[in-house]
C-alpha cells in the first residue's frame, strides 16, 4: 500500500452480506451512452467491480437484462418516465441521481443524469457509497454542484519545479509532451473527477510566457485531450507581457491596438487547438509580476482586455486580487481592498475576481478577506491553498477543511445577515455570469501524490467543498477516512478526532490569538524575530508589533483601519478589543501584556497557554494514532507515526521559539502551571540555524 490510489482503492469488500447485495446489483450493467466520457465512467465501474467484488461486469444490452442502468433519459427513455426523475432537469449538466426503482417489473439500480459528465459524477458517487459499505436497497441520492467551476491551481513551473510544492516535482512532464502521455495524467483526472473538480490551471501564476508559444500549446492540447474525458477543462496563466516576450512588441499596454491584436490571435490559436479551453488566470502587478499598472491602466482595464477577447470563445478570466506593494499603506492587510473596491462594477461579465480567503496570505488563521463583503457588482471567486505553505509543508498533519469551512461559513453581511462567503461565491451577480472556486494544489510526482498521507484529505476536502461549500468538515473527514483507511467506527471516531483538532493545534503552536507571519523566509520554521530591526524593538515591518508593554497589530480605527473594511456589525465588533473574537485579537489590536482575556488571564499567560496547548494536542494526536495500528496498512501506519514524531518535535520548537522570544520582550515569567522550556532563546536559535530552512 503506497497511497498511489488515493481514495479510489476499491479494496475487496469483506462483509459477505454487503458483497452479496452489491453483486446482485452489479451483475449486469446497461450503459447505452457511447461518448468518451461515458466510456471512462463505464471503465471505472469495471475496475471497481473487479476490486470490490472480484467480479467481471457483464454488459447488458437492454433495461430488461440489466441490474444496473447508467444512462440519460435521452439514451434510455424509460428513465425519463420515472416518478423519481421529475426534478432531474433542475440538476443541470453536472447533477445526477442514484436510486433503486421498479423498472419493467424488477428492482434495478439506476444512475441517471442529464449529460454524460453527470453520469461520470453519479458513478463516482455510487462507487464512494459502495466503498463505504452503504446499503443499496433504499438508496436515494440527488445531487448537483453549487459552484460551476471547481478549479485546481498548479503553481507548477515549466522546468518541473513546483512553487510551494512539497511532494516532489510537477506531474506535468513538459519535455515528454505532446508525444508521451504519462498514465499518471489519467489517474490525476480520475481523482479529480471523483470529487467533482472540473478545471485545472496547469502552470504557475508567477507565469512564464513560453506556455503560450505554439510548441507549448501543442503540449497543452495533449493534456487537454486526456483531461476532457473526465470533464476537466484546462486553463493557463497568462503573463501580461507575453505580447512583448513572444510577439516582439514594444509594449503590453492593454489599450494598445497591436497588443489587443496579438492577444486576439493568440487566443484564437489556443481555441483552434483546444475548443473547450477554460481561460486564463492572471497575477498582475503583484510580487514583481507585470500588469496594466505598468502602463498607467487599472486592474479592470487589464482584466477586460483579455476577458473581452475570451468571451466569444466562452472563456473565463480569473484575475487575482492578491496585491500589496507597501506604498499606499504600510499595512499589507488593507491594500487589496483599497486597490479593488473602487473598481467594483468595472469588470466584464466573464471576469471572476479571485480572492484569497484572508487578507494576508494563507496563514494558519486569518479573518476573512473583506473584499467578499464589499464587491456587490463583481463576480467573486474564492482561492484557498491546499498545499501547506504556512502549515508545516508535507511534515505536519493539518486537516484544512475546518479552515476552509471557517471562511466559507463566515458571514460578510454583504447584503445583510446570512451573506456567508459560501453564498457570495455561489451566487451569480447577474445572468450570464459564472461561479468558481480555486484551490492551490498540493499534488506532486512522488508516489502518494501529496507527501503526507493526510495531505490527500486536503485535496479531497477541497473538491467536496467546491461541489458543495456547505458540507461540514467532519462529514468530509469521515467519508475520506472510510475510503482511504477503514470504515470501522472505532477507527473513524479516533481518527476523526485527530483530524478535527489538527488545524487548531497548528494555530496554537504557530500563531495563536490572531498572530500571523511569524515564520522564517521558507515559511516553515519559527522566526518571530525576523522583522525586528535591528534590536528587539517595535518595528514597522513587524507583524506582531510586540514590545516591552504589549503585543498585537493595531488595525482598529485608531490604527491602520482594517476594521473599517468590514460591514456593520462586524466592523464595530472587530474594532473594540472587548468584543473582538479572541482568535483575531492580536490581528486587530495592540494590547498590553496585562489585557484580560475572557478566561480572566492576562494576554501574556493566555498566549503561553495556547502555545503549550498546541504541543499537547500534537502529543495527543500521536497517542491516538498509536491506537490505530490494527486498522491501517503497516507501512502507512509507520509513516504517519514517524511524521507525528517529527511534528511533535517541531511544534515544541515553535512553542519554545515564540514563548522565549516574546518573554524577552515582556520580561514576564512563564505561568507557573506550565513547565518552562528546558532551553534558552539562544539555544533555540542555534538549533534552528543547524536545521536550516527547508
Ligand atoms: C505564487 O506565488 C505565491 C508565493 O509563492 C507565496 O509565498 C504566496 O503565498 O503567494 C504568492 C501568490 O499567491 O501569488
Amino acid at each position: 500500500e503506497d497511497g498511489y490510489k488515493l481514495w479510489l482503492r476499491y479494496n475487496r469488500i469483506t462483509n459477505k452480506a454487503v458483497a452479496a447485495e452489491y453483486r446482485s446489483f452489479l451483475s449486469a450493467v446497461y450503459f447505452p451512452s457511447t461518448s468518451p466520457t461515458a466510456t471512462v465512467a463505464k471503465q471505472e465501474i469495471e475496475t471497481a467491480s473487479i476490486g470490490l467484488l472480484e467480479a467481471r461486469l457483464r454488459l447488458a444490452s437492454s433495461v430488461e437484462q440489466a441490474t444496473l442502468i447508467v444512462a440519460t433519459p435521452r439514451t434510455c427513455p424509460e428513465l425519463g418516465d420515472l416518478e423519481q426523475t421529475k426534478a432531474l432537469s433542475k440538476l443541470g449538466k453536472d447533477g445526477f441521481m442514484v436510486f433503486t426503482a421498479k423498472l419493467k417489473g424488477k428492482q434495478r439500480l439506476v444512475v441517471v443524469a442529464n449529460e454524460d459528465v453527470g453520469l461520470l459524477y453519479g458513478v463516482f458517487k455510487l462507487l464512494t457509497e459502495l466503498q463505504n459499505g452503504v446499503h443499496l436497497k433504499s438508496i436515494f441520492i440527488s445531487d448537483y454542484p453549487k459552484i460551476e467551476n471547481r478549479i485546481l491551481n498548479h503553481w507548477d513551473n515549466l522546468d518541473g519545479s513546483v512553487e510551494r510544492g512539497y511532494a516532489g516535482n510537477s506531474i506535468f512532464k513538459w519535455e515528454e509532451l505532446p508525444k508521451r502521455i504519462d498514465p499518471r495524467y489519467i489517474d490525476y483526472a480520475r481523482a479529480n473527477a471523483s470529487i467533482g473538480i472540473n478545471g485545472t490551471v496547469l502552470n504557475n501564476v508567477n507565469a512564464n510566457s513560453k506556455i503560450l508559444s505554439t510548441a507549448y500549446i501543442a503540449k497543452v492540447k495533449a493534456l487537454a485531450n486526456v483531461l476532457r474525458l473526465y470533464g476537466i477543462r484546462v486553463y493557463l496563466t497568462a503573463k501580461f507581457t507575453a505580447p512583448m516576450e513572444l510577439g516582439g512588441l514594444k509594449t503590453a499596454d492593454p489599450l494598445n491596438e497591436d497588443v489587443k491584436k496579438w492577444w486576439k490571435e493568440k487566443i484564437a490559436e489556443i481555441y483552434q487547438a483546444i475548443p473547450d479551453f477554460g481561460g486564463f488566470c492572471v497575477k498582475a502587478n503583484s510580487e514583481g509580476q507585470p500588469g496594466p499598472q505598468d502602463y498607467g491602466r487599472s486592474h479592470a482595464q487589464g482584466a477586460n482586455l483579455l476577458a473581452d477577447l475570451l468571451k466569444p470563445h466562452n472563456g473565463l478570466l480569473m484575475w487575482r486580487a492578491f496585491v500589496y506593494n507597501n506604498k499606499a499603506s504600510d499595512d499589507r492587510v488593507v491594500e487589496a481592498y483599497n486597490e479593488f473596491k473602487p473598481l467594483d462594477g468595472q469588470f466584464s461579465s466573464n471576469v471572476l475576481l479571485q480572492v484569497k480567503n484572508g487578507p494576508i496570505d494563507f496563514q494558519p488563521r486569518e479573518p476573512f478577506n473583506p473584499l467578499f463583503g464589499a464587491m456587490p457588482n463583481t463576480q467573486l471567486m474564492l482561492e484557498v491553498q491546499i498545499t501547506q505553505e504556512y502549515l508545516g509543508f508535507d511534515k505536519h498533519l493539518v486537516y484544512l477543511a475546518p479552515l476552509f469551512e471557517e471562511c466559507l461559513q463566515a458571514d460578510t453581511y454583504a447584503w445583510g445577515k446570512g451573506a456567508t462567503i459560501s453564498k457570495v461565491i455561489s451566487k451569480k451577480i447577474s445572468a450570464g455570469q459564472q461561479t468558481a472556486i480555486a484551490g492551490v494544489a498540493n499534488v506532486g510526482n512522488i508516489k502518494n501524490w501529496t507527501g503526507h498521507p493526510f495531505g490527500q484529505a486536503n485535496w479531497f476536502a477541497f473538491g467536496r467543498l467546491a461541489w458543495n461549500p456547505d458540507l461540514t468538515s467532519a462529514d468530509i473527514a469521515k467519508e475520506w477516512l472510510g475510503l482511504t483507511f477503514s470504515n470501522d467506527p472505532k477507527f473513524i471516531n479516533t481518527a476523526l478526532d485527530m483530524m478535527m483538532n489538527s488545524r487548531e493545534a497548528a494555530v496554537d503552536y504557530m500563531t495563536p490569538l490572531g498572530l500571523t507571519m511569524l515564520m522564517d523566509v521558507s515559511h516553515y520554521r519559527p522566526a518571530p524575530w525576523r522583522r525586528d530591526k535591528p534590536a528587539p524593538v517595535l518595528s514597522a515591518e513587524s507583524f506582531h508589533r510586540a514590545d516591552r508593554l504589549g503585543i498585537g497589530y493595531d488595525r482598529s480605527s485608531a490604527g491602520s483601519k482594517a476594521t473599517a473594511q468590514y460591514q456593520t456589525p462586524l466592523k464595530e465588533i472587530f474594532d473594540d478589543p472587548k468584543s473582538c473574537p479572541e482568535k483575531y485579537l492580536l490581528w486587530f489590536h495592540h494590547v498590553s501584556w496585562d489585557f484580560k482575556l475572557k478566561s480572566g488571564l492576562p494576554v501574556w499567560d493566555g498566549l503561553c497557554r495556547h502555545y503549550y496547548q498546541g504541543v499537547e494536542q500534537v502529543a495527543k494526536m500521536a497517542d491516538q494514532w498509536n491506537q490505530l495500528g490494527p486498522f491501517v496498512d503497516a507501512e502507512q501506519f509507520k509513516k504517519v507515526q514517524s511524521l507525528l514524531t517529527t511534528q511533535h518535535e517541531e511544534a515544541t520548537l515553535w512553542r519554545d521559539a515564540n514563548v522565549l522570544y516574546f518573554q524577552s520582550l515582556s520580561n514576564r515569567p512563564i505561568p507557573a502551571v506550565l513547565t518552562p522550556p528546558g532551553r534558552s532563546l539562544d539555544e533555540v536559535k542555534a538549533l534552528l540555524k543547524t536545521q536550516g530552512s527547508r
